[in-house]
Parts: structure tokens; sequence; C-alpha cells
């Protein structure tokens, strides 16, 4: 396996709060400033969620999963119950909602590699249902990187210690310009 990226990716800016695009809230400076380790998170503690409004991990989102992620010896965890708004199948978490749940803790995971990266490809693999209120553990870790691609995975575990499902993604590196277009149509209410 090659070796995981390093930190300081040309693409992030080393001053991160120096980007500034009209109307996202602030959210991407942050990001770029978290990702460029200017706000280290310790293993153990709570990630910050990407933005109050995020529908995977915003606390502000009433239609969110709220996410509560934390920083892991090789990766990013968290511990997760869907509810009954994520409801597929009869007490079952939609297919979608499980994909959410990885796709937002992937990424999480890009603060243990330090650069600002957006969703190429997602792939689940569903194990057995994920049953609403039961708790599960997600863990997720970058595996490699080749070029502007970051190759994640990520598993999830029920109460019991049985697989319930995992998750396999690509991630390609950008920069903060990416998300100028989205920011000019506002993203979210800000704070
Ligand atoms: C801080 C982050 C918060 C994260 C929140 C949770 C994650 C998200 O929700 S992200 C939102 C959902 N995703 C998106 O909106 C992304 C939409 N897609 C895009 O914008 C573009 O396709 C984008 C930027 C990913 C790539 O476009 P572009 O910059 O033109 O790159 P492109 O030249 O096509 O490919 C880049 C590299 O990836 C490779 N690549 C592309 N697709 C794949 C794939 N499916 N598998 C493997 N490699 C691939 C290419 O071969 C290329 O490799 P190399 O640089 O070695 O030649």
């Amino acid at each position: 396996m090659a070796a995981v990226c390093d930190q300081g990716d040309p693409r992030v800016p080393a001053g991160g709060g120096a980007v500034n695009l009209p109307g996202d809230g602030g959210v991407i400076s942050r990001w770029t400033e978290h990702l460029a380790g200017q706000d280290t998170v310790e293993i153990g503690q709570r990630l910050p969620p990407h933005s109050p409004d995020c529908a995977g991990c915003g606390p502000r989102n009433p239609a969110g999963l709220d996410l509560q992620v934390v920083r892991t010896a090789t990766g990013v965890e968290a511990v997760h119950r869907f509810s009954d708004a994520q409801v597929g199948a009869p007490g079952i978490a939609h297919g979608g909602a499980v994909a959410l749940a990885f796709d937002d803790l992937f990424g999480f995971a890009l603060n243990t590699v330090g650069s600002l990266a957006v969703t190429r490809s997602l792939t689940i693999e569903y194990h057995a249902p994920f049953r609403l209120h039961r708790p599960y553990t997600f863990s997720a870790q970058v595996a490699q990187r080749e070029g502007r691609r970051l190759l994640l995975h990520a598993d999830a575990w029920d109460d019991a210690g049985q697989k319930a499902g995992s998750a396999a993604a690509t991630f390609v590196v950008v920069d903060p310009g990416h998300f100028a277009a989205g920011a000019e149509q506002g993203m979210g209410r800000g704070d």
C-alpha cells in the first residue's frame, strides 16, 4: 500500500484564513484553516462539523444526521443511531442515509491528511440492515494517495460487533475555488 498523504497539499493555501468566498459564511476558510493544521485536533477529540447546516454533521440541520466525529489514531470514528427521519423499509435505515453517513465521515477523514477534496465515487456494501435507534460505530481512514486521488475505506459495526456495512470512495483534491459557484448562490445561512 502506498504511503498516506503528506501534510500541506499545495492546493490548500498555507494561510487558510486568506480564502474568502463571498456568501459561504466562512465555511471554506474554516475548512482550509483546519485542513492546513492551524487548529489541530488530538486523537480522541471531536472534530468540528463541516458547517452548521451540513446534512451529515451540521447541528443546525433538522433533516441532517448530526454525526459526531472523533479523530482516532488511524482516521476518524462516529457512533450513530439512525432515527425515524431516516427510515427506509420499516424499522430499517434508508440506504441513502447510510451512504450519507459514510460520505460525510470520509469528509472528516480528510483532516488526517490535510487535503481539501470532494467525493468522485462512492461504493457501499450493505452487509446487514441498519436498524433504527441502534448504535453503529463507523470508522474511516484514507488508505492511499495517487496524485490527486485519495482512496478511502470505511466500515460500520453494530453493537454486537457484527459488520453492517463498508464503503470505499475516491476523493479528488480540489482548490478552494472549486466551491466558488456554490458559495455565490449561498451555502446555508452562515454564521
Ligand atoms: C471538506 C470536505 C467536506 C466533504 C463533505 C462530504 C463529501 C461531499 O459531499 S463532496 C460533494 C459531492 N461531490 C462533488 O460534488 C464532486 C463533483 N465532481 C467534480 O466536481 C469533479 O468531477 C472533480 C472535482 C471531482 C474532478 O474533476 P477534475 O478536477 O476535472 O478532475 P479529473 O481530471 O476528472 O480527475 C482528477 C483525477 O482523478 C481521477 N479520477 C476521476 N474519477 C475517478 C474515479 N471514479 N476513480 C478513480 N480515479 C478517478 C482522474 O483520473 C484524475 O487522475 P490524475 O490526476 O492522476 O490524472
